[in-house]
């Protein structure tokens, strides 16, 4: 059931300083140059005299040697500077550079980077991941320096058993898998999309402390439908058409059998595949091995803590979620996945009966009963007659009704709102009047003007907006309108970063980051270090459950649904140890290294809390062993 309790209080938090942390020797099979050019081994100008007599490296660095303390200065020293630089250019212009030096350093030197990236995850969280990630994906052809992953394409076909041995680490534990067709809501952006499964093992390694040498990125590329990039003569995927049907589905099935073939526990999470592939490919793999689809699934997770969070702040008891009215905006994977989750959490606290006050919206309006050819996924959610003419409301409602996008005017370069065809209707938003309006839409600006002032008439005492879509501009709305029209009293969630809102009188409007990566790396963790089978749903909500009970009465008050990401590390290590219990008292652990189910069964949640953090790696400059 669900509880609400502050966890113990983290020891963690930044508690390893740079010089009292030590590393385990690594063997290294290579020597001189080769270390040199090698970012997992690199130290730079850090390699200590003794170590590279050993390792053939004396004469190839300038003699003095430079501790990791100093290294790390100067790199921040060069960030600090290139900030002030590129003061007054462009937000795209500034964000590409960053993610340049940081990109240069992560080809180069992996131990430093991500120390700097650990150490600075607030500013470089934004840079790695969303929302510059998406930026890179649009201009990933030009930006290509050098590959990083692996990429497998329709081309491959037959070849893949053989390939991914050509991978140069004996072991992976952490696999992030795209074939690029919903790239956060850019669309398809075919090979393009490489960006996404770095930046979220970059997330892995930063929150959950997976050894980066086993982690690995993957695009499968099977052609793209954009047309923009078929005929960009820089284009580095395949330029065809996207294959379809059984083609496509044999080429992920030929891609996954290889990855086991080789790492036969390696935990792969499918990552913004366009809806139709994002569900099936879950329903086909997801009892075979151990698997996620973090749009559906860890994106569930984070809207229910956030969800949960805003009935505490309405002064509520948590079983009052039933009672909440939530109007979601897109019927897609990350959608359907949220809304499947809350009927499951509504389930659990009303009985099997629950009939929860859920309103779904696509692109053609509010889905009802009526809707011809209606997405199977879509139907437990669709309303029936009797539910909605009380409201004076009918099946896709809302298509022409899109209010006037005129407050966007100082906004409107930051906004790719579409105002004429599809949206929200107003009207049913003055007419639910609901306690929460959560987008998953990938529609920039479609919570606009009036909907927003129609959350003033919310029934409830602290109505709730989750702008969820991404990357930045296509956010539902800006938390300055928001807080503006819809209220002081609101709590605010967006799936991009933004800064929090003055609001005067000394008051300010907290944004809340409702974004996946607060789940997924303690998912993947937790499934790993569990040796599960499989990743049910118990273990899902075993994830929720534990980041919704993170936060105090006291931050909920304030609207303050998630913790820093400051402290992903720790928030992580409980999830990972909450989904480890949960894989344990299920049975499908198997164990993980030489630490057998037995001992994991022993171990109390505080024991499971250390043993995970125990686990996860952190960057230090171990002695390096030629073998
Ligand atoms: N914050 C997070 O953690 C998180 C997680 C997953 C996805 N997302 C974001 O959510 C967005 C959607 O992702 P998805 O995987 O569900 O995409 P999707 O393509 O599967 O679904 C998009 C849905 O939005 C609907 N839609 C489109 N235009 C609309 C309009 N004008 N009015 C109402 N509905 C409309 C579509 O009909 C579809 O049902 C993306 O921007 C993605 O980046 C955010
Ligand atoms: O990548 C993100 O920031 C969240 C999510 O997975 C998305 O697809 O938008
Ligand atoms: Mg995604």
């Amino acid at each position: 059931m669900w509880r609400v309790a502050r966890s113990a209080a983290s020891t963690f938090r930044r508690t390893r300083r740079l010089s009292t942390a030590i590393s385990a020797p690594c063997i290294v099979h290579k020597r001189g140059a080769d270390i040199l050019h090698d970012p997992w081994f690199n130290k730079d100008t850090g390699f200590p005299m003794t170590e590279r007599d050993r390792l053939g490296l004396r004469g190839l660095l300038p003699p003095r040697v430079i501790s990791f303390e100093q290294q790390y200065d100067r790199f921040m020293e060069s960030f600090r500077s290139l900030e002030k630089n590129t003061e007054g250019q462009p937000d795209s212009v500034v964000s590409l550079a960053k993610w340049r030096i940081l990109n240069r350093l992560h080809d180069r030197n992996e131990t430093l980077y991500y120390r700097v990236l650990i150490d600075n995850i607030k500013d470089f969280a934004p840079i790695i991941y969303t929302p510059t990630v998406g930026l890179v994906c649009q201009n990933y052809s030009g930006l290509f320096r050098r590959p990083r992953g692996m990429y497998f394409s329709a081309k491959d076909k037959g070849e893949m058993m053989s390939m991914i041995f050509n991978w140069p680490s004996t072991q992976v534990d952490m696999i992030v898998l795209t074939d690029g067709s919903r790239i956060l809501g850019l669309g398809d952006l075919g090979v393009q999309g490489i960006g996404i499964p770095i930046g979220k093992l970059d997330m892995y390694v930063a929150a959950a402390g997976i050894n980066p040498q086993r982690v690995l990125p993957v695009m499968l590329d099977v052609g793209t439908n954009n047309q923009k990039l078929l005929e960009d003569r820089l284009y580095l995927g395949l330029r065809q058409p996207r294959l379809e049907g059984e083609e496509y589905l044999s080429i992920v099935d030929e891609f996954v059998e290889a990855v086991h073939a080789r790492w036969p526990k390696a935990v792969v999470q499918f990552e913004d595949f366009q809806a139709k592939w994002a569900f099936e490919t879950l329903d086909r793999y997801r009892k075979k091995f151990c698997m996620f689809n973090d749009d559906i699934q860890g994106t569930a997770g984070v809207a229910l803590a956030g969800l949960l969070g805003t009935v505490r702040a309405q002064g509520r008891p948590l079983t009052d979620f039933a009672n909440q009215k939530i109007v979601v905006v897109g019927a897609g994977s990350a959608g359907l996945g949220v809304l499947k989750m809350a009927l499951q959490a509504v389930s659990r606290m009303t009985g099997p009966s629950a009939d929860p006050h859920f309103f779904l919206l696509d692109k053609n309006g509010l889905i009802t009963k009526d809707r011809k050819d209606i997405d199977p996924a879509a139907l437990p959610f669709a309303k029936a007659h009797h539910e909605i003419e009380g409201l004076g409301l009918q099946e896709g409602a809302g298509i022409a009704e899109v209010g006037t996008n005129n407050c966007y005017l100082h906004l409107s370069a930051f906004y790719a709102f579409q105002d004429n065809k599809a949206g929200l209707n107003v009207c049913q938003v003055k007419k639910v009047k609901p306690h929460v309006l959560l987008g998953l839409s990938g529609v920039g600006g479609i919570f606009h003007e009036e909907v927003l002032r129609a959350m003033k008439e919310s029934d409830s005492v602290r109505p709730a907006i989750f702008a969820m879509s991404n990357p930045t501009n296509n956010a539902e709305c800006c938390p300055v309108d928001a807080f503006k029209l819809a209220g002081e009293d609101i709590v605010f969630a967006s799936g991009s970063p933004f800064a929090n809102v003055d609001l005067g009188n000394g008051k300010i409007g907290h944004v809340n980051q409702a974004n996946n990566m607060y789940l997924f790396p303690g998912i993947g963790l937790g499934a790993l270090l569990s040796g599960a089978r499989n990743i049910s749903d118990t273990m899902l909500e075993a994830a929720a459950e534990c980041l919704a009970s993170y936060m105090s009465d006291d931050e909920i008050n304030r609207g303050i649904l998630y913790p820093s990401i400051d402290d992903i590390r720790d928030i992580t290590a409980e999830v990972g140890a909450a989904v480890l219990r949960a894989a344990v008292a299920e049975d499908l652990a198997e164990g993980h290294g030489d630490v057998g189910v037995r001992e994991l069964q022993h171990m109390s949640k505080e024991e499971t809390i250390e043993h995970v953090r125990q686990n996860m790696w952190y960057p230090v400059y171990g002695p390096l062993v030629h073998e």
